[in-house]
């Protein structure tokens, strides 16, 4: 499956929560793909199936139930500053550390550098996500928006090689969101970091994303791997097509699942 650019390797993976000898139910169901070196790779799914799971394995913050995840041709066994992570939620900063203290102090513990090149760096990752102005602010000093900027900047200076992201612009208001998302875009070229976007919304799996893998729900297998990397332009025809295409896969499951549990109900 994977070649000299593949960069993520899922082989076969089950996932689900469980404690010790007791593997718990299975979420998601024999996962297989891989992801490419720079690829702009999105996730959706209906809610609840497992897109988050499915990211903090390859996170390291789960183990498999069966199969293998490989990044960089290595077994993941733990979390490490090679995956950054930007969540939806805007308290990710630390509230009592300034904004370039924040990222100051990620580099110091996952990097081991001297603090003038920490700050050196931080400042740099603050101006490209353009949150420089913000630096000697507290997070409670920010908007939403420019919280989401300054946990950007502090994945992005650990200079991972995944920038893993879960609903990042989630719980913005649509013009913040439509900002950050051209600016994301801006940033992969500039750095041709490897995002791995979990998102709800089709228009920003499609705008955003390289390749789109669909999720079905529970257990949760992969529907689809759309390729969007053609898709230029938010109002062409291709991106309607794309898009409708996405939302087809996304209805017929939610079809099957209200189909189910009307049986259930039934039963
Ligand atoms: N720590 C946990 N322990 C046990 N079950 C969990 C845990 N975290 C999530 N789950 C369950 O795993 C399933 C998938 O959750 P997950 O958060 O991965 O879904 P999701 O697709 O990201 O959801 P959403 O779109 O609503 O954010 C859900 O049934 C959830 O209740």
């Amino acid at each position: 499956m994977g070649d000299g650019n593949t960069v993520v390797e899922v082989s076969h993976v089950h996932l689900g929560y469980g404690n010790g000898r007791d593997q718990g139910a299975t979420i998601v169901n024999d996962a297989n793909f891989s992801i490419r070196q720079g690829e702009k790779f999105v996730i959706i799914g209906p809610s609840g199936c497992g897109k988050t799971t499915l990211l903090k394995a390859i996170g390291g913050f789960l183990k498999p139930q069966q199969g293998e995840i490989l990044v960089k041709n290595k077994p993941v066994k733990a979390p490490g500053p090679d995956r950054a992570f930007v969540f939806q939620d805007f308290e990710q900063l630390f509230a009592w550390r300034t904004v370039l203290n924040n990222i100051v102090y990620a580099l110091q513990v996952t990097r081991r550098i001297s603090k003038p090149a920490a700050i050196e760096k931080a400042r740099f990752y603050l101006d490209l996500v353009d949150v420089a102005a913000a630096a000697d602010k507290y997070p409670h000093m920010l908007s939403g928006g420019m919280k989401q900027r300054a946990a950007l900047a502090r994945a992005l200076a650990l200079e991972p090689d995944i920038l893993m992201m879960d609903e990042p612009f989630g719980a913005l208001d649509a013009i913040t969101r439509s900002q950050l998302q051209a600016e994301l875009n801006d940033i992969w070229k500039r750095t041709g970091v490897t995002i791995i976007l979990v998102t709800h919304s089709i228009q920003e799996a499609v705008f955003l994303g390289h390749r789109v893998l669909v999720m079905s729900s529970s257990p949760a297998q992969i529907r689809e791997i759309v390729d969007t990397s053609h898709v230029d332009d938010f109002g062409s025809d291709t991106f309607a097509d794309i898009s409708s295409h996405l939302r087809s896969l996304l209805i017929r499951q939610k079809a099957t699942a209200d189909r189910v549990s009307q049986l259930s109900a039934v039963e």
